[in-house]
């Protein structure tokens, strides 16, 4: 598996051009199964994830057509199966979603249960209870989820006890094919979300409140093909704030949406960023100082996002004082805490808070990406540990970040990638 070999860099300065979010392209590529028609997307992230997404499409029948790297043509109108399979599944947690599309437009659906990222449990239960809610009959065999309906689904009132990113956006998309009106209660209100929703309704669609916790979904007979542009991608914005925070760095985002990212540039702040904002483009600027450690909590949007924690516990581990930082959305999302410690930070764990003491000094080390957030905040790590750091077995970090090194050299990192030797 190809690595990462970083050496301690200047302060990061100059533009980067941000991708579109992983995480909204992902259900908005999946949603062209509801299509009755050619769906056509711009600004999908170029991404491990993204490939096998259309892959997993491919294998059910639908015409993919990549016009360039970052524009694609999907036309789902006709499918020749409804297996989601292990091997496609298991990879990537997102390939869940295709239950409630399958379901709504083809009355059945055969799916793998979902990979993704080791950071809990994750259970599906309540995708699941949501659709059976709307009239699916469901049962889970042999590691596969069977799912039927008889004839249409059927709108319903459905309350989420958790907030959920994944089921939110699953049954938006089943309840958009459904008959009648669905209401979900206690959504996930994360931009990605509301992106998902807007495609859904230029495809025909009756979807509103999308961003608040009370969605509304009026079914219709069919939906139709779209033109849509993806999302920008916040967390990678934030990523590479936070790497240029921790570097004493000044940069500039291109291409980024400020009104996502509330509360990580509000850390940052408090971290001693200065931050200028304009329509589409974020500028951080350190002026030269190093970092505070702030505290931090992560919950669901417009809260802290868990996916920016482990970025922020690197800036903890450099920073100057203490800081805490309580993860409340995964269990087990501290996997960069040991790789961390390797280098030389100064953190400790109690329970589902890491407390760090801050002004750590790194030393570069062999560490393992074991996540997609994890590896990110390794290779910031790599950017200001004295020597050299091997990021070892990033294929997470290739599921969510466009030519991550590529980009991070064009700000004056010292960052390669070795490719695998083939056997
Ligand atoms: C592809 C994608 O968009 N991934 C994001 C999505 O993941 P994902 O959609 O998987 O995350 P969820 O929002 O569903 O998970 C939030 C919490 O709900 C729990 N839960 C979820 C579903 C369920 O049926 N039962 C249940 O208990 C999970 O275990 C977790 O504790 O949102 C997460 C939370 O913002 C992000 O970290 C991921 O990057
Ligand atoms: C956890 C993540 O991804 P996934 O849900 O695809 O595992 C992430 O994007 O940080």
């Amino acid at each position: 598996m190809d690595k990462l070999v970083i050496t301690k860099s200047p302060p990061l300065s100059g533009s980067v051009t941000i991708s579109g979010a992983k995480n909204a392209a992902l259900p908005l590529l999946i949603s062209s199964l509801l299509a009755d028609s050619t769906c056509s997307f711009s600004n999908v992230p170029a991404l491990r994830d993204i490939s096998t997404t259309l892959l997993l499409l491919k294998d059910f029948g639908a015409k993919v057509n990549q016009v360039d790297k970052n524009h694609v043509e999907i036309d789902a109108s006709n499918l020749s199966s409804v297996t989601a399979s292990y091997e496609l599944v298991s990879t990537m947690r997102a390939s869940i979603l295709v239950l409630g599309p399958l379901l709504a437009k083809h009355g059945k659906a055969n799916v793998s249960l979902p990979g993704g990222c080791a950071i809990g449990a994750r259970p599906v239960d309540l995708h699941l209870a949501g659709l059976e809610k709307m009239g699916a009959k469901i049962e889970v065999d042999e590691g596969y989820i069977r799912a039927e309906v008889d004839g249409r689904l059927k709108g319903a009132r459905i309350f989420m006890d958790v907030v959920s990113v994944g089921a939110t956006e699953n049954l938006m998309m089943a309840a958009s094919l459904a008959d009648g009106e669905t209401i979900l209660e206690n959504a996930a209100r994360e931009p990605e979300i509301v992106d998902l929703a807007n495609c859904l309704n230029s495809m025909g669609a009756n979807v509103s409140g999308a961003g608040t916790d009370h969605i509304k979904i009026t079914g219709v007979k069919s939906l139709k093909g779209c033109n849509y542009s993806v999302l920008p991608d916040r967390i990678e914005t934030g990523t590479f704030l936070v790497a240029a925070a921790v570097s004493g760095g000044r940069i500039r985002c291109e291409k980024a949406d400020p009104s996502t990212l509330d509360a990580v540039l509000s850390k940052l702040e408090q971290a001693g960023a200065n931050i200028t904002l304009g329509d589409d483009w974020i500028e951080l600027d350190m002026q030269g100082k190093s970092p505070k450690a702030v505290n931090l909590r992560t919950v669901p949007h417009p809260g802290f996002p868990t996916d920016m924690q482990a970025q922020f516990m690197t800036l903890n581990a450099v920073a100057q004082g203490a800081g805490v930082i309580t993860e409340t959305i995964f269990e087990n999302r501290f996997m960069h805490v040991p790789e961390l410690k390797r280098m030389g930070a100064e953190i400790e764990l109690e329970g589902n808070s890491a407390l760090s003491k801050g002004g750590s000094k790194l030393r570069g080390a062999q560490v393992m990406a074991t996540d997609l957030r994890a590896s990110a905040s390794l290779v910031i790590a790599g950017l200001v540990a004295d020597g050299e750091t091997t990021v070892n077995r990033i294929y997470h970090l290739d599921r969510g970040y466009e030519a991550i090194e590529h980009k991070l050299s064009a700000l004056g990192a010292n960052i390669k990638r070795v490719k695998e030797k083939q056997a």
